[in-house]
């Protein structure tokens, strides 16, 4: 026998999808309440669920218990003790509709569940910004915190005391008259600010960790630490909005008690409290509130999704009472969403004016954050790595403030096949200069920055500028002028430019004109350091230009110099003598340098340091131990100085020769254990007659 075919209401689809609906919707909720990590973004979420709310209210006999409409929040996280709060935290009912229509049918809502008549005054609420955090309630017995608690699923939340206890924002002890309240709940939203959040997410690509989502999110994550020292790391505020209970000591809320003069305390008693909430009286009002908010939303310093209307009288709040998951006398009216989901078709790459090879996902145009965008930033190699972000997947991509664009996440499903993992161009996609990386950089960048034209207004401002080729009058709003109207292309055109290239620029009289000229020709006699310098080779400043100018002399020498070479001046390092390197090993850069020289640029040169002959012992490094026969110490320090050594007081890896006489004590036995040369006085003297006979390695122990 088969089993009975499901009937009436599991057959329907609509039952279907709502289950459906249901299991998603739960695994979300666990994700964003649970983990702190959601996959989709709020918006794609609030539509799931407003879907499944939709069928709800067709077919209210479906409605289960569990259904993610009837309840609030995520299960509290093992680790921490659990809280029942006296008075259940809840949700707030969400407008979606981000027009104004929605406060005016607030407005009407409330004002016929009060039932007031037309000729009744205006209903006056308080209308804040919704921020976009993590609601706190904070428990005060007589004036001091005593426990700190999250929301949970609404009526048992997680004890995080400790972590609470370390935002600075929120006062462990109360001011003025609350410090005589016996007992107090302040309830209110910890969050993070947006710049304190690209800070965090800036130091976690730098470390190579992975990086938050958004502000709520790595806000809702920290105060859920089991460790607090990793709150404490994490830069968290707080705005106060509401209070539980009522304290008892203020009687059962004054008589014609409002909102409004609980904020008011709650700023007394040292709580910050946003100054962006006001007393509105009627829809209209709301409405407008909303629109202007709205206006500013993307200046304000932190996120907020939305803005919430709370009728101000008490006596009202508790007459209209709740629902299920929310009160009735307050409403969430929405924002366009900050994050949406959208497709990857291309990821390209794009040069900055330094020089900075940025990957940029081209994406499906999306409205996000109240504007349409089609590119979003995956800010270098690494991070489209550890996002794993590929050509065809879904993505959440984010747009609040002025912050530019992000892709956060890639978002499941996952297309199969999926599309090719992302690499890095080895040529610049502008220029085709080597793209390099160097060590301990996150960063790809051209190399070629003299010639790509990504560079150009970069790389002739650093050329003309004072401390480098000195050529008065060229800033930067003449070389925008030159550049963006192909006049130049490069540093080399500007020892081609003549007058009537330049009249008839914005603000460029005959006389100005002239000037420029003028010390564009004066620029031409010049300095090797400064020439260098003015090149704008990666990590060769004006001190580093001086030296190799020293060192080689002759501008051929460096750029023919070998990284073995360049390590030779005093000061050059690995990384730095590889900038050089690869600078003048793209052709492109050593045209440009030709060209310049071609056009009369010249600079006096020299055989260079390098040439002249040094000491036979210069950088080798001895230590003397015990009585040599003849010499002193002073006189055996003299003769190995003279010839270029040094003489250091312990051995170390670093010890070129041990010399050791009479009574040699731990100095020897430490050389023997490092392996490190041993001479005596006849080897001295021999190294310091013909120092090429005798080399580290062939050593001849006294011993
Ligand atoms: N992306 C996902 O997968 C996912 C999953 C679950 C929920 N969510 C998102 O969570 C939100 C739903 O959350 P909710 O039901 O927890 O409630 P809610 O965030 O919509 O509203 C209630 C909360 O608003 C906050 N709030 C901010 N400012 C306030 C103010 N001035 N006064 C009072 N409260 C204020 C409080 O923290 C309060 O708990 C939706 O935006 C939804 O998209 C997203
Ligand atoms: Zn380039």
């Amino acid at each position: 026998m088969f089993a009975a075919l499901p009937t009436g209401a599991v057959a329907d689809p609509e039952w279907r999808r709502a289950e459906a609906l249901r299991r998603a919707l739960h695994h979300h909720a666990w994700r964003y309440y649970v983990l702190d990590d959601p996959e989709i973004p709020d918006a794609e979420y609030d539509r799931l669920f407003a879907e499944l709310q939709a069928i709800e209210a067709r077919h209210p006999d479906w409605v289960t218990p569990d259904s993610p409409t009837q309840r609030v929040g995520g299960r509290p996280l093992e680790g921490f003790e659990p809280v029942r709060h006296t008075v259940p935290m809840l949700s707030i009912r969400t407008e979606t509709d981000t027009e104004a229509g929605a406060a005016l049918a607030f407005d009407a809502r409330i004002r016929k569940e009060l039932a007031l008549g037309p000729d009744d005054p205006p209903v006056v609420y308080v209308a804040e910004p919704k921020f976009d955090g993590l609601a706190i309630g904070l428990l005060y017995e007589h004036g001091l915190l005593v426990r700190a608690a999250t929301r949970g699923d609404g009526e048992t939340g997680e004890d995080v005391t400790q972590n609470i206890r370390t935002i600075g924002q929120i006062p462990l002890r109360l001011r003025g008259a609350g410090a005589e309240i016996e007992r107090l709940e302040v309830r209110g939203e910890v969050y993070m600010r947006r710049d304190d959040f690209e800070a965090l997410n800036e130091r976690q690509r730098a470390r190579g960790d992975k990086t938050f989502v958004n502000p709520r999110n790595a806000a809702a994550g920290a105060v859920r630490q089991l460790d607090p020292a990793v709150t404490a790391s994490r830069p968290l505020s707080f705005f106060a909005y509401g209070v539980g209970e009522w304290p008892a000591a203020l009687g059962d809320g004054p008589e014609g008690g409002t909102h409004w003069q609980v904020l008011q305390a709650l700023r007394d008693w040292g709580f910050p409290v946003s100054d962006l909430v006001r007393r509105c009286e009627g829809g209209e009002a709301l409405a407008a509130y909303h629109r202007d908010i709205g206006a500013r939303r993307d200046a304000l310093p932190f996120d907020i999704d939305g803005v919430v209307y709370k009728v101000d009288r008490l006596d009202w709040q508790r007459t209209l009472g709740f629902v299920t998951r929310e009160p009735r006398w307050a409403i969430a009216h929405k924002f366009p969403a900050q994050e949406q989901l959208t497709r990857v078709l291309a990821i390209d790459v794009q040069v900055g004016r330094t020089g900075k090879l940025t990957p940029v996902a081209k994406l499906e145009p999306v409205f996000v954050g109240g504007v349409t965008v089609t590119n979003a930033t995956l800010h270098n190699a690494d991070e489209v790595a550890r996002k794993d972000v590929r050509v065809g997947d879904t993505v959440i991509v984010r747009r609040a403030g002025d912050v530019i664009p992000e892709v956060v996440a890639v978002a499941p499903p996952l297309p199969q096949p999926r599309g090719e993992p992302f690499v890095m161009p080895s040529a610049c996609p502008v220029c085709g200069s080597a793209v390099v990386r160097e060590a301990d950089e996150v960063d790809h960048r051209c190399s070629g920055g003299l010639y790509c034209p990504a560079q150009r207004k970069q790389a002739i401002l650093h050329f003309a500028q004072r401390r480098a080729m000195d050529i008065e009058g060229l800033g930067e709003k003449l070389v925008d002028q030159l550049v963006d109207g192909n006049v130049v292309r490069g540093v080399a055109d500007l020892y081609r430019l003549g007058l009537s290239s330049l009249v008839g620029l914005d603000r460029m009289a005959d006389k100005s004109a002239s000037n420029v000229l003028a010390a564009i020709e004066a620029s031409k006699s010049t300095t090797l350091a400064r020439f260098l310098f003015g090149l704008g080779i990666r990590h060769v400043g004006e001190s580093t230009a001086r030296d190799l100018a020293r060192h080689f002399g002759r501008l051929d020498a460096i750029m023919d110099a070998s990284v073995d070479d360049l390590l030779r001046v005093p000061d050059v390092g690995p990384v730095v003598a590889n900038s050089i390197h690869t600078f003048f090993a793209q052709p492109h850069n050593r045209e440009v340098v030709e060209q310049l020289r071609a056009s009369g640029v010249h600079w006096p040169e020299h055989d260079g340091d390098a040439k002249a002959e040094p000491l036979p012992l210069s950088g080798k490094t001895f230590v003397l131990t015990g009585t040599l026969p003849t010499l002193t110490r002073e006189e055996a320090k003299a003769r190995i100085e003279a010839a270029g050594g040094k003489v250091a007081g312990s051995v170390s890896r670093k010890t070129d020769w041990v010399v050791a006489g009479e009574a040699a004590g731990s100095k020897l036995d430490k050389a023997r254990e490092l392996g490190v040369p041993i001479l005596d006085e006849a080897g001295l003297i021999a190294l310091l007659d013909n120092p090429g006979a005798v080399s580290p390695g062939s050593d001849s122990d006294p011993g």
